[in-house]
């Protein structure tokens, strides 16, 4: 998994077109979506992570903790992105390894969002620029070496 953390005044996203055959079904509100003071986590969930997702979210959550606890803040966004590999998981693994994600940080106390899964979306983001606004964590299953 390959995350990209940015520490944002705010983010937020329109949804466009699919990007998917069959692109997570989302409600209407979900179609368009703002958070503020918030660290973004643009995550791409690589192949690597089928061979152990649980252990892979559970370090995803560990890590993105430990930067919004650095950077005080609350609130997460999980920006489905896969952008940031070569070796992408298959969608339906990605989409439930996101979700799980979601899940870990808000039963770490954190407000969550989510962009929807399978879409090309326009958005719009605010970097803070401190020292710490800008990170990126490459997080693989135990005992795999990620090249
Ligand atoms: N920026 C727009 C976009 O990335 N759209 C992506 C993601 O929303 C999602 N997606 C598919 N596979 C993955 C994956 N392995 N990891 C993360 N997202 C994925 O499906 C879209 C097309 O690849």
């Amino acid at each position: 998994m390959r995350v990209l953390l940015i520490h944002s005044d705010y983010i937020e996203y329109e949804v466009k077109d699919k990007a998917l055959k069959e692109p997570e079904p989302i409600p209407e509100e979900m179609k368009k979506g703002r958070m503020e003071e918030v660290l973004v986590a643009f995550i791409s969930v690589e192949k690597v992570d089928e061979k152990n997702p649980e252990e892979v979210v559970a370090r995803a959550v560990k890590e993105i903790v430990e930067v919004a606890e650095q950077v005080k803040t609350k609130n997460v966004f999980v920006y489905p992105f896969a952008h940031l590999s070569s070796e992408l998981a298959k969608p339906s693994v990605a989409l439930e390894v996101l979700k799980k994600v979601e899940e870990g940080l808000r039963n770490a106390g954190y407000n969550v969002g989510r962009a929807p899964f399978g879409y090309y979306k326009a958005f719009k983001l605010s970097c803070k620029g401190h020292p710490l606004a800008e990170l990126s964590r490459t997080i693989v299953p135990e005992g795999i070496v990620e090249e």
